[in-house]
């Protein structure tokens, strides 16, 4: 999988060169490039953004770099997908991730800041490639970076040979729609707190049936949301 990130603060992306992503990118399995914005600015000042018409608070950058900028960067086939982080957009979660990383092999993240990005370049975009808005959450954050790391880290760790183990992309929160079971490690007694007797009984169905009762009550008291009843 490719990915292009497109920014105005491409040193915010360094640490994409270390941990899991970074093994991954070393071994050819995800080939990430880092843009900045102002490379496509043509005025002395390297100008990206200007007063919003209308009028309003902040400022709206400017489609011109963007246009060039994506020109340059999306394949001329139609099959890069624009990925644009905004609190406007659908609420990414766990099946976005999959499909992202199951079915799209160019992704390319336009960081805007929360003003905006002016709205013609997604529709100049839309006839060069598939557009999609997500939302990391209902919050507001300044700028898309953070949101474009955590969907790149979502996405990036379901690509086939990026996490060692496949079986642990199983078992995990949001996958099978329930919250994880609360897990347990060495020593057995640790300050007077006892490892739960059915996860030393070494009976595999057992251990299962308590997991997924554990997984039922969490997601019920934590996200009732979540369940198909709800
Ligand atoms: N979920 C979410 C995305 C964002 C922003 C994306 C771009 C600028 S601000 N805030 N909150």
């Amino acid at each position: 999988m490719r990915i292009d990130i497109v920014t105005i603060f491409p040193e915010f992306f360094s640490v994409l060169d270390v941990s899991l992503l970074g093994k991954a990118r070393v071994d050819g399995l995800l080939d990430v490039h880092v843009h900045d914005l102002r490379h496509w600015t043509t005025d002395r000042h390297r100008t990206v953004d200007d007063t919003p018409y209308g009028g309003g608070a902040g400022m709206v950058m400017k489609p011109e770099p963007w246009a060039q900028a994506l020109s340059s960067i999306l394949r001329e086939d139609g099959s890069s997908t624009l990925v644009v982080p905004t609190p406007a957009g659908t609420p990414f979660r766990q099946p976005i991730a999959r499909s992202l990383a199951a079915e799209h092999d160019h992704l390319v993240f336009a960081c805007g800041r929360y003003e905006g990005i002016d709205a013609r370049v997604f529709a100049w975009a839309a006839s060069r490639c598939s557009v999609v808005e997500l939302s990391l959450g209902d919050y507001v954050l300044n700028g898309g970076e953070v949101a474009a790391m955590a969907m790149i880290e979502a996405v990036g760790r379901l690509v086939p040979g990026v996490v060692g183990n496949p079986e642990s992309l199983v078992e995990e929160s949001h996958e099978d729609g329930l919250l994880e079971y609360p897990s347990y490690t060495k020593p057995a007694v640790w300050r007077d707190l006892e490892v739960p007797d059915v996860l030393l009984s070494g009976h595999h169905a057992r251990v299962a049936a308590w997991r997924h009762e554990q997984q039922v009550e969490r997601t019920r008291r934590v996200r009732p949301d979540l369940l198909p009843d709800a």
